[in-house]
């Protein structure tokens, strides 16, 4: 079940409120300039399916989310148990960053958190298969994959290099709840 968990940046073992409801997260988001909406992965994609797979399984999707909002670039990140990197990669996400445009993710398979560094308060949001996000540019944040990672994230960027993040050097992210694996 997808969730929000709002803390104080300073309580990171006290959460303030947990939502569960998909309007409650999308409502709670939305205050942030964060878009959160439940959309619909009904094609048949399992973590670890190819990019050229998972693309072609949601060129609407895709062509939709291209036209309305602009974007020129979109990638897949597809990661299951067996992949060989998956313990670099973990680590790299878990990094606080931000990027220069919007984080734009659209699960289509598994799960994954989000955490969000907004002002003095931490939001994380556990997002699953249907959930699309959309962080606004410059948002401090950093994801969990968890340590045997089962997800499929299309991604889509408005600049052509597609994923580039500069790291904060904040060590944050090492004090809040991970993903339950
Ligand atoms: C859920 S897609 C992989 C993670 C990613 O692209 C990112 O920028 C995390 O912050
Ligand atoms: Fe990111
Ligand atoms: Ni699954």
């Amino acid at each position: 079940m997808s969730s929000l968990t709002v803390y104080h940046q300073s309580t990171p073992d006290i959460p303030n409120k947990v939502l569960t409801h998909v309007e409650d997260i999308a409502s709670t988001l939305a205050e942030q300039g964060v878009r959160f909406e439940r959309w619909a992965a009904n094609a048949p994609i399992q973590p670890g399916a190819s990019q050229e797979e998972v693309i072609a399984a949601y060129q609407v999707q895709i062509d939709k989310l291209m036209t309305e909002c602009g974007y020129i670039t979109v990638d897949v990140v597809s990661l299951n148990s067996d992949h060989p990197q998956k313990a670099e990669l973990r680590a790299k996400f878990l990094d606080e960053h931000r990027h220069a445009e919007d984080e734009v993710r659209f699960f289509v398979a598994g799960r994954g958190l989000f955490t969000l560094h907004i002002g003095e308060y931490v939001y994380a949001v556990l997002c699953e298969k249907n959930d699309l996000i959309s962080v606004p540019a410059g948002t401090p944040h950093w994801f969990d994959m968890g340590e045997n990672p089962h997800f499929v994230a299309i991604r889509l960027f408005n600049n052509p290099e597609g994923w580039v993040a500069q790291f904060t050097g904040d060590k944050i992210a090492d004090q809040f709840p991970r993903i339950d694996d």
